[in-house]
């Protein structure tokens, strides 16, 4: 499914939505709250699927989850949930599970009391400490457990009663690294077998590729792209979108012609430096012309660092680079590199592969990369000076 199909035709609420097989559709909501408006945001959500919704600081992702909450009222739009327009619901008829952005339990009342408010009517409590794995701390309260067991109770209290959708702002944000994987783990196991859609906020690309089925990316108040979470990072939309799912690499391009049918040359410096896109994918519509100033967006795991005179495999284009440093990350070294007269490149390589290597600043080196891995944006930050030439490149 891409960003236009998920996106519904048209937002006119006078028409009742058909809801097909969905379990949620946003129709031209607008949301607000003190000054902030959104744009009209259509979006609709299939059982059991996740949305992980990115985006940069107050782009209006928790106004959005108020307003399908229903402690927002929205200035335009509907919210249709298991087949019903629920947008003048109070909140209490909605049968929403929210995980806040605060934890927001009871601070003097323990994990089972927390636990039995919302709800729960409609689920065991002994079932849910089981499902959760919070028996040993039913009688504890919020300041007797650590920051992973908190965020696990008041999840357990948003999926708590079968909800009919689950909304979590920013489930992970609090948790140490060493607790976070265990808890990524969990919460994806739960929200598998939830039967209801889910929209998890979060600032973290890894989070939103590993939980969400679907990503969406907002920026000031609009939902910039909505898709399949690899298609998203494979191929966002726009350069902002680009920048927000944290693209490592964004560079100036000019397409330039090439005799090969099936790919693309861009020319990335003025010397000789280059890179190749396939011709026949397309990216984002756009024809391809020869002459044409376009951005070139590559992700530094997908560079990969060579000896300076190794030649590249078939189908890759290879970057010559001197190296500026290295540095160890937890999983990788990242060597960045200048090519041509000012660009920098970032790679991420793993560590067994640089055993032996010289990494001092000044190295000689290549970047490998395939035509598969290089996506083509439009160049929308600067105007043009050269107008492009009419002609395809081939
Ligand atoms: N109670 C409020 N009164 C007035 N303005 C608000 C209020 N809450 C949020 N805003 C404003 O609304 C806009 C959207 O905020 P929102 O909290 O939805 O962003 P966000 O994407 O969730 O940000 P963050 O990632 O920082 O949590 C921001 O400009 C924010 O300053």
């Amino acid at each position: 499914m891409d960003a236009a199909s998920n996106a519904l035709p048209k937002p006119d609420v006078a028409q009742p939505l058909t809801m097909g097989p969905y379990a949620l559709a946003l129709q031209g909501l607008v949301t607000a709250v003190g000054r902030y408006r959104s744009q009209p945001i259509a979006l609709r959500l299939l059982p059991g699927q996740t949305l992980a919704l990115l985006g940069g600081n107050g782009a209006g992702k928790t106004t959005l989850l108020d307003t399908i909450a229903g402690f927002l009222r929205p200035l335009a739009g509907a919210v249709w949930l298991a087949g019903r327009d629920c947008t003048e619901e109070p909140p209490e008829k909605r049968r929403i599970g929210y995980l806040l952005q605060t934890d927001a339990l009871f601070p003097h009342r323990t994990v089972a009391e927390n636990l039995q408010f919302g709800r729960l009517a409609a689920e065991n409590l002994d079932a849910l400490l089981d499902r959760f794995d919070l028996r040993a701390l039913a009688l504890r309260r919020p300041g007797q457990l650590s920051g992973g067991e908190r965020q696990r109770v008041a999840l357990a209290r948003a999926l708590a009663g079968e909800p009919d959708l689950v909304l979590l702002d920013e489930p992970l944000s609090a948790i140490d690294p060493a607790t976070r994987p265990a808890l990524r783990d969990e919460l994806a196991r739960h929200l598998r077998d939830c039967r209801a859609p889910s929209i998890m906020v979060t600032h973290d690309p890894a989070d939103a590729l590993a939980l969400g089925q679907l990503v969406g990316v907002m920026d000031a108040g609009e939902l910039l792209q909505v898709g399949p979470a690899a298609d998203v990072f494979k191929r966002p939309n726009r350069l902002r979108t680009a920048r927000l799912l944290g693209v490592e690499n964004i560079w100036p391009g000019i397409v330039n012609e090439h005799p090969d049918e099936t790919l693309v040359r861009i020319g990335l410096s003025p010397d000789d430096a280059n890179c190749f896109v396939d011709a026949a994918r397309p990216h984002n519509g756009m024809p391809l012309l020869a002459g044409m100033r376009v951005r070139v967006c590559v992700r530094a795991a997908n560079l990969i660092a060579a000896p300076c005179q190794q030649p590249p495999p078939a189908g890759y284009s290879r970057l010559p680079i001197r190296l500026l440093d290295a540095m160890p990350l937890s999983t990788a070294i990242q060597l960045r590199g200048r090519f041509g007269p000012n660009l920098d490149a970032l790679a991420y390589a793993p560590p067994w592969q640089m055993r032996g290597w010289t990494l001092t600043p000044d190295e000689r080196l290549a970047l490998h990369l395939h035509a598969e891995d290089v996506h083509i944006l439009q160049d929308d930050d600067a105007p043009d000076p050269a107008p492009p030439q009419r002609r395809p490149a081939r």
